[in-house]
């Protein structure tokens, strides 16, 4: 298997040279769709206390997991248990488990009603805080790589900021198990698109993350340890008329000397505000009417069962 064609770029680049930021990320989103990118600014401190928050939770008895599960959660916020989500058109189920944090909004907040309050593991109070640190880390590097895409579209380098002015994003802390054997056809993680707008990915260092190429092949994606994987999801795609596409990618089973290993990754899905009307730049298909992100999600969150 050969690795993708992806070199790390700074994201330092944003602030010292805006155009060749853009041209340097808009060059590879636009050929792989991804982008790893270095020098992201997220102190470790901020990563480490979230990853021990994330491990300690995966580590509860499978009781305290399953009081903490929320009934038609929507598999927005909180656990969604081992064997749930399935990629779209799967029949395999992934071999995961994980926990969905949202943004938290001030009462009466006019999202309220399509973005649910977050719940909390009870068992462990320093999770709250370690995980919205993350969270509220993520958005500003995720602001930043977002100008760099604007000027790369021709847009203004701001346009992002009203569309994700209290947008949906969520972070999800992911927990792949070891392998136990009799995982069937499954893989950790199916083959699929990611729906929002990008996704900055902590953890992809532990083998496993691969992208499929323009050729058709699977490719892995090799992340330097500390660095940031990010994608294009499909409301980009679908904002910017398919110039920066949303590729497809899978997390594969170990060999079998890692397989008793456990995989943590932590994706930030960066999302539009609900009422933001995604409307295809001129030259983009067609097909792709006005659709505003919420009835989008909606419409996708369906499709891998999470609702
Ligand atoms: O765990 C990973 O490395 C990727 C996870 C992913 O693609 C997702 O949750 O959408
Ligand atoms: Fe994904």
């Amino acid at each position: 298997m050969t690795a993708a064609d992806i070199h790390p770029i700074p994201l330092s680049l944003v602030d010292s040279d805006p155009l060749a930021a853009a041209a340097a990320f808009g060059d590879a989103f636009a050929r792989t769709g991804f982008a790893v990118v270095s020098e992201h600014g997220i102190p470790d401190r901020v990563i480490n206390r979230a990853l021990g928050a994330t491990k300690a939770l995966f580590a509860l008895d499978e009781g305290a997991k399953a009081a903490n599960i929320v009934p038609n959660g929507g598999g927005q916020r909180g656990m969604t248990a081992f064997g749930i989500e399935t990629a779209k058109g799967a029949a395999a189920r992934d071999l995961k488990e994980f926990w969905h944090v949202g943004r938290e909004l001030p009462a009466g907040h006019a999202h309220e009603d399509v973005m649910p309050g977050n719940v909390w593991p009870r068992e462990w109070p320093d999770f709250k805080p370690a995980v919205l640190d993350l969270y509220d880390a993520l958005e500003v590097t995720g602001l930043k790589l977002l100008k760099a895409l604007a000027l790369h579209l021709g847009l203004a380098p701001d346009f992002f900021d009203d569309p994700v002015r209290d947008g949906n994003s969520v972070l999800r802390l992911l927990h792949y198990p070891p392998l136990r054997g009799g995982e069937g056809g499954s893989i950790r993680a199916g083959a699929h698109e990611d729906i929002n707008v990008i996704t900055l990915l902590l953890g992809a260092e532990e083998a496993g993350l691969q992208l499929l190429d323009r050729q058709g092949q699977w490719r892995d994606i090799d992340a330097p340890p500390g660095s940031l994987v990010c994608n294009i999801g499909d409301m980009l795609q679908r904002l910017s008329g398919g110039r920066l596409p949303s590729t497809s990618h899978r997390v594969i089973n170990p060999a079998p000397e890692r397989a008793s290993v456990a995989r943590y990754s932590t994706p930030f899905f960066l999302h539009f505000r609900p009422d933001y009307l995604i409307e295809t730049m001129p030259g983009g298909p067609s097909d792709w009417p006005p659709i505003t992100a919420n009835e989008f999600l909606q419409e996708r969150l369906r499709e891998i069962k999470l609702l």
